[in-house]
């Protein structure tokens, strides 16, 4: 982490992803939303964090489309997103930013940064250049087994209906300080939904945020929060690795959508999700992956605020 530039690192987004004043660097096209989490028995066991006591936390929840685009299509293949914040007794804040694919793009900051530079538009043409394009992933084949899993899947129905990953490992402690590690997943409690490419096309690129609002107006939208459990010598340091299948999962609880705000208002305006801000009784994994998110999010949050925040 200390060998990227965290400012660096937040131009270099704008400059592959195009800069939109007043949006989110990243998971730029999005919706504030609110709900409450309910910790199940098996919480309580593995974590003595008041996430978990059973009672009814507050969240603040926003869902996007992965990448820095306000304009980007929802019918496409692409990533979505679920960030939470649960507001815990005590002055206790928990966030997080959960994707639609079990791994990230990258293993390391330095990586990050530089598939970033390889996709970077050439001015004269507009686009990346293939060459480098090719280069880069060759010499870094990890950073492509991401786009490969969104390629595979087709196109969610809906923000209600796709698991969000932590990507991350994570640790539960308990009162006994018995310590459980592993890696997250929120699945819908209904299951999951996909469009067929027809129908994809069909939806057209702005149906997300109406299909949310109707869905949450039904009482529908919720998700179990579920820990898939590490054993001794899986990877927990790397977001590109994702558990091997098969692993134990756990229920931590219940996550219910209960608002959605208007467009371009509500609650997650103005803030950002740092996955390093959590409760006693959770700990993050030494994924350097992890660590380097704090300080750009601040900064994205910084120069859209000034800019005027729009999403
Ligand atoms: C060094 C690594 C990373 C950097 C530099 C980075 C950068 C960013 C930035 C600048 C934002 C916008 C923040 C804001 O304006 O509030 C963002 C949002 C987001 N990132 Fe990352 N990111 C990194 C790693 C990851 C990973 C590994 C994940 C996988 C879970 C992830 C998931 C998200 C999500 C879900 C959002 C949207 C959050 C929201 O709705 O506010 N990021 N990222």
């Amino acid at each position: 982490a200390a060998n990227v530039d965290p400012n660096q690192m937040v131009s270099q987004f704008e400059a592959t992803g195009g800069k939109f004043e007043g949006y989110r660097r990243s998971g730029a096209k999005g919706i504030c939303a609110t709900g409450e989490f309910t910790g199940s028995a098996e919480g309580r066991k593995i974590s003595n964090s008041s996430a978990f006591s059973g009672k009814k936390i507050p969240m603040i929840v926003r869902f996007s489309v992965g990448g820095g685009n306000p304009n980007a299509a929802d019918n496409a293949k692409t990533q979505r997103n679920m960030a939470l914040q649960f507001t815990l007794p005590n002055n206790e804040v928990w966030q997080m930013g959960n994707i639609s694919v079990p791994v990230f793009g990258s293993a390391t900051p330095e990586q990050l940064l530089g598939r970033l530079q390889s996709l970077q538009p050439d001015p004269a043409t507009k686009a990346a250049d293939p060459v480098k394009v090719k280069a880069f992933a060759d010499a870094n084949p990890e950073v492509l087994i991401h786009g490969k899993f969104l390629a595979s899947q087709p196109v969610p129905a809906s923000y209600a209906t796709v698991n969000y990953w932590g990507v991350h490992g994570f640790s539960f402690a308990n009162a006994k300080k018995e310590k459980v590690s592993g890696k997250w997943v929120f699945e819908p409690a209904d299951g999951t939904q996909t469009l067929t490419d027809e129908e994809a096309k069909l939806k057209g690129p702005n149906f997300l945020f109406d299909d949310l609002r109707q869905r949450v107006a039904a009482g529908k939208v919720s998700f179990n929060f579920n820990l898939e459990i590490a054993q001794a010598g899986d990877i927990l340091d790397n977001a590109t690795v994702p558990l091997p299948a098969g692993r134990k999962k756990i229920t931590l609880g219940a996550l219910k959508i209960t608002s959605i705000s208007s467009d371009g208002s509500g609650p997650c305006l103005s803030m950002t999700f740092d996955p390093n801000i959590m409760p006693k009784g959770v700990e993050g994994s030494a994924d350097p992956m992890l660590g380097a998110r704090t300080v750009p999010y601040a900064i994205s949050l910084g120069r859209r605020v000034v800019e005027g925040a729009k999403q």
